[in-house]
């Protein structure tokens, strides 16, 4: 398979289009993996406009206050700088991010940001918007693999004082003056571990690429042939990982995709992206529906996955 083309899919009128927008869904899941939101209600362009403005922010703190709040593996929260080296390149993104877990936010969220008072709120509602819109997505998945409706929203209920989504602030540097000294990759070549990612990009931070032809979520499939997702404020990238890729018995694809850095001619400053992560509650069990592998607690899948995904990260610097 060779995809030239990420399948764009609209979301207006939602309640009276449900039917064409889950086919066109699944069609995606299916036979991509990538697909591009657009014409949603919630979240809306003005809130994630605001989002960035609020990532923005925090980002320009000094490292000082940032690193109050270090990255801690095991938690899977927190900030870093320079610091998560992806097996496939073996060096260091060029880039910082913050980590933030929807249940751990009292103890592990900056709540301390005298310069950002609005950051813990407008973060959390941020979460609940995103959230919404995946459930109304995984409720489409849920059905075509012969599960109940509400099958993924009761795995991923934030309610509960353990699900594990998480979103992520994510800032890769200027490169102004520094392009020759730079990785060629803004983000390594990976998959994301969760269930389902939704990716916030910003008009003018093109570089994200994904690789088609994954058939197993155990397998690398790391091909030479690599497709661009557009970035625009206000769209947003939709991808599936490899737990639901697992949990689809293959049927839905979680692809291989890397954030590529602008070459001399390109746009130098700094690429700002968000991402929410679903991830299900540690003791949901992940078992297809035609139990072609042996069932895992989302608590395990994601110890091994991290165990992969961060295994050579440094301490934060
Ligand atoms: O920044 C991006 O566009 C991609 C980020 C990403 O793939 C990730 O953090 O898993
Ligand atoms: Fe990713």
């Amino acid at each position: 398979m060779n995809i030239r083309q990420i399948p764009r899919i609209s979301l207006r009128d939602f309640d009276t289009r449900r039917c064409q927008i889950g086919k066109e869904l699944i069609e995606a899941a299916e036979n991509v993996g990538f697909f591009i939101l657009v014409d949603q209600q919630r979240p809306s362009k003005q809130e994630i406009e605001e989002m960035f403005a609020l990532s923005t922010k925090y980002f320009a703190l000094p490292d000082q206050i940032k690193a109050r709040y270090p990255f801690i593996r095991e938690q899977n929260s927190g900030w870093e700088k320079n610091a998560q080296i992806r097996p496939s390149t073996g060096v260091a993104d060029p880039k910082e991010s913050l980590q933030l877990q929807y249940f751990r936010r009292n103890k592990y969220w900056p709540n301390d940001l005298s310069d950002i008072p609005q950051f813990h709120q407008m973060c959390l509602q941020f979460m609940e918007s995103s959230q919404d819109l995946s459930m109304k997505i995984l409720s489409f998945f849920a059905v075509a693999l012969g599960f109940p409706p509400s099958f993924f929203s009761e795995a991923h209920d934030l309610s509960f004082e353990d699900c594990l989504s998480t979103m992520r602030l994510l800032r890769y540097h200027d490169v102004t003056g520094k392009v020759s000294e730079m990785p060629e990759w803004r983000a390594g070549a990976h998959t994301d571990f969760d269930v389902l990612t939704l990716l916030f990009q910003e008009t003018g931070g093109d570089g994200l690429e994904v690789c088609p032809g994954r058939e197993a979520h155990t397998s690398f499939a790391l091909g030479d042939k690599w497709t661009a997702v557009p970035a625009r404020t206000g769209e947003i990238t939709v991808n599936i990982g490899d737990m639901l890729m697992a949990w689809s018995d293959d049927r839905f694809k979680s692809l291989y995709h890397r954030v590529k850095a602008p070459g001399p001619n390109g746009n130098l400053k700094a690429r700002n992206s968000i991402a929410y992560f679903n991830q299900p509650r540690p003791q949901v069990r992940i078992e297809g529906p035609t139990g072609k592998y042996g069932a895992l607690t989302a608590s395990q899948y994601i110890s091994s996955a991290m165990e992969r995904y961060y295994r050579p990260t440094k301490g934060p610097e």
